[in-house]
């Protein structure tokens, strides 16, 4: 709660509040001194070492105002309501400045207060302890997950908001089985769930009511673009709306993406055209496993334009590997993940990479990976070195050691191959307390490939 030496600052508490949300009953006067000096002299008081600990310095709130009743005279607020709360220091040297002490009314708003603030002056106390903090925000859009402890009060918390947010929502338990999308209901505010979203210099439009999207992925969206070059090609299974697709595309990289749910396909086409890569990126909509069967042949029968941006310094490639060796947890009797594959094509036909996010059963697709290529000439030329395979997983082995092996024994299973090198596992996050989130990325094996 905030609070200045001596003074209060805190919300009035109003525990009584339970459906509406009176802001008014917010407004707090608070009675403190200031010290009157001619407008030269503000800057001696802000300055100096002597006046540091009485100045007035909450967020918010300026420290210095106009005298009222004489344009040339300032009020340079101090945190005390009483002069005796002042060391004969202070005093001494406001009176060598020649200022006067006068009362001023600091008038505090509904708006000064942070959200949590507010929800501990209108919660019960016993559940003020852990309450939810803050909102979650996409677009114009706020969504919370909401203890059931809590439920009594969601009408309340959820008309806690800041003037940017017009719908605050409540995430509810179910998400859609299929295309993974959450359940939500209406908290407060308008029935508006098309938001538009920034992310990575790119713009997202989508129905959060029908599509998936999950802020708290930004960090694992702008890991795996960072490790593309801008000439690969990447192939994403299970693109959504686009948050890895659209930003590699406006990298340089070319992107076939594809996800079932149509509504994702229809924002996903939306986004590219908003964000103007419509000659980098395809989309799609069929099931994953059709598309990983098809896309090698679609790349190849209709190449990408070449890349003609700038290319990768030595120094960029290494900052690239650095960067990925990192964050990644190298599975050491595998060896490290291999820069990318393919350099400068003209046109670009071949993939470099495949993206699968979606954890609760991406595993469960790569057996799609066999015999994805055909003994032909041109297979064998063009896929000297194999695609990465970037595949999103759940496990419920919380130990790193055994997460591990968790995750490679139901991938190699999968893929009937053992994989051979270059595997990387990065923890994404945790999901719940016995669930975390990883990307496995390896070498597509040879074998599998090629298998008959
Ligand atoms: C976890 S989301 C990931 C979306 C996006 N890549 C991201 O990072 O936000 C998984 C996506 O896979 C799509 N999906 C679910 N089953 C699918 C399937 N069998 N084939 C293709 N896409 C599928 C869902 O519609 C959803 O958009």
């Amino acid at each position: 709660m905030a609070c200045t030496a001596t003074l209060d600052v805190s919300p009035p508490v109003h525990r009584w509040m339970d459906t509406a949300l009176q802001r008014d009953a917010f407004k707090k006067t608070i009675p403190i001194l200031a010290a009157k000096v001619s407008a030269s002299k503000t800057g001696s008081l802000l300055k100096s070492d002597i006046m540091k600990k009485s100045l007035m310095n909450l967020p918010k709130v300026r420290s210095v105002l106009r005298d009222p009743h004489d344009d040339l005279e300032r009020l340079v607020l101090l945190n005390v309501s009483e002069d005796d709360a002042l060391s004969p220091e202070v005093r001494n040297f406001l009176q060598e400045q020649s200022a006067t002490l006068v009362v001023h009314n600091l008038e505090l708003t509904y708006d000064y207060w942070t959200a949590d603030e507010i929800l501990h002056s209108i919660l019960p106390e016993e559940l003020c302890k852990g309450s939810p903090s803050g909102f979650a925000i996409t677009g114009h859009l706020a969504h919370m997950n909401l203890n059931k402890e809590y439920l009594p009060y969601k009408h309340i918390i959820g008309q806690i908001k800041n003037p940017m947010i017009k719908t605050v929502v409540n995430k509810l338990d179910s998400i859609d089985t299929k295309y993974r999308f959450f359940k939500m209901e209406l908290l407060a505010g308008e029935p508006n769930y098309v938001v538009e979203h920034h992310e990575s210099n790119c713009r997202f439009t989508f129905d959060f009511t029908h599509v998936y999207w999950n802020s708290r992925l930004h960090t694992e969206h702008d890991r795996l673009v960072q490790l593309f070059r801008p000439t690969d090609v990447i192939a994403d299974v299970f693109a959504g709306v686009g948050p890895f697709a659209i930003p590699a595309a406006k990298k340089g990289c070319a992107v076939l993406a594809n996800d079932l749910n149509p509504e994702s396909a229809r924002y996903l086409s939306q986004n590219i055209v908003d964000n103007k890569v419509t000659s980098l990126v395809r989309a799609s909509c069929e099931d994953g496993r059709d598309f990983i069967k098809k896309v090698i042949g679609r790349a190849r029968d209709h190449p990408f334009p070449t890349y003609t941006g700038p290319k990768l310094s030595k120094m960029q490639e290494k900052e690239r590997r650095k960067l990925q060796l990192a964050e990644s947890r190298p599975i050491a009797a595998l060896g490290l993940v291999d820069l990318p594959t393919v350099e400068n094509q003209s046109p670009r036909h071949t993939i470099s990479h495949f993206v699968m996010n979606l954890p609760d059963s991406a595993i469960d697709f790569l057996d799609a990976f066999r015999g994805i290529l055909s003994e032909s000439e041109w297979d064998f030329g063009n896929y000297a070195n194999m695609p990465m395979i970037h595949c999103h997983c759940f496990t419920r082995e919380l130990h790193p050691d055994r997460a591990e092996a968790d995750i490679i024994q139901r991938v190699e299973s999968k893929l009937g191959h053992k994989l051979e090198t270059e595997v990387t596992l990065h923890m994404v996050r945790s999901v719940a307390p016995n669930k975390d989130m990883y990307c496995i990325s390896f070498r597509l094996p040879r074998d599998v490939a090629f298998a008959q």
